[in-house]
């Protein structure tokens, strides 16, 4: 197992990504932010958390999404899908929406929550912020907008985003 990112490193890439943010939408008016289950909700959680400390007085929508019953091999799996809480109580209608994931691999996980998100309003404009961008993988044409690392790894091996919160510590590894 190798650390690609320590839990220093994390937390910079992480400010650097609400930077990034607020350089794009200033006080969030028209921007929500949404998060995906079940492992993108620790990374929206900390960028949403940044952002309302950044940016004083801001109201940022922030929403989960479960993807479970949108995944293109829904009807494939033998194993039974145990989905996970949406939590979105407010209109992406005619807003920007930034859709937050820690890994982006082959981009079906993506291609699903764009399909769930529209059960919420049709938003004016979407984009992705991934932690890690698994580079060369992709199977559909889904690119980030903000990405925190781009990483090149083989098909074998397996990247893996821990949270303090959720597994005792912060770091990103690669798992053989
Ligand atoms: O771009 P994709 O190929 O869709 O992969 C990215 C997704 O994989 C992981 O989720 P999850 O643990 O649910 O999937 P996994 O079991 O394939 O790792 C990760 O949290 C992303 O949501
Ligand atoms: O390496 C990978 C690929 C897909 N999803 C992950 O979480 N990690």
């Amino acid at each position: 197992m190798k650390t690609i990112l320590n839990g220093k490193q994390m937390a910079i890439t992480i400010d650097r990504l609400c930077h990034q943010l607020i350089e794009n939408n200033l006080q969030f008016e028209q921007t929500v932010l949404i998060g995906l289950q079940p492992r993108g909700i620790y990374l929206s959680g900390r960028i949403h958390q940044t952002l309302l400390k950044l940016v004083p007085g801001a109201r940022i929508d922030y929403g989960k999404l479960d993807i479970t019953f949108y995944r293109d091999d829904f009807n494939q799996s033998k194993t039974l899908h145990v989905p996970n809480e949406t939590n979105i109580d407010f209109s992406i209608e005619n807003k920007k929406v930034v859709l937050i994931d820690d890994v982006l691999y082959t981009g079906r996980t993506i291609r699903s929550a764009l399909d769930a998100m529209l059960d919420f309003g049709r938003p004016a404009a979407v984009e992705l912020l991934t932690l890690i961008d698994r580079r060369f993988s992709r199977q559909l044409p889904i690119q980030p907008d903000y990405t925190g690392r781009t990483i090149d790894a083989l098909i074998s091996q397996k990247v893996r985003v821990l949270w303090n919160e959720r597994d005792g510590k912060d770091e990103v590894v690669l798992i053989d």
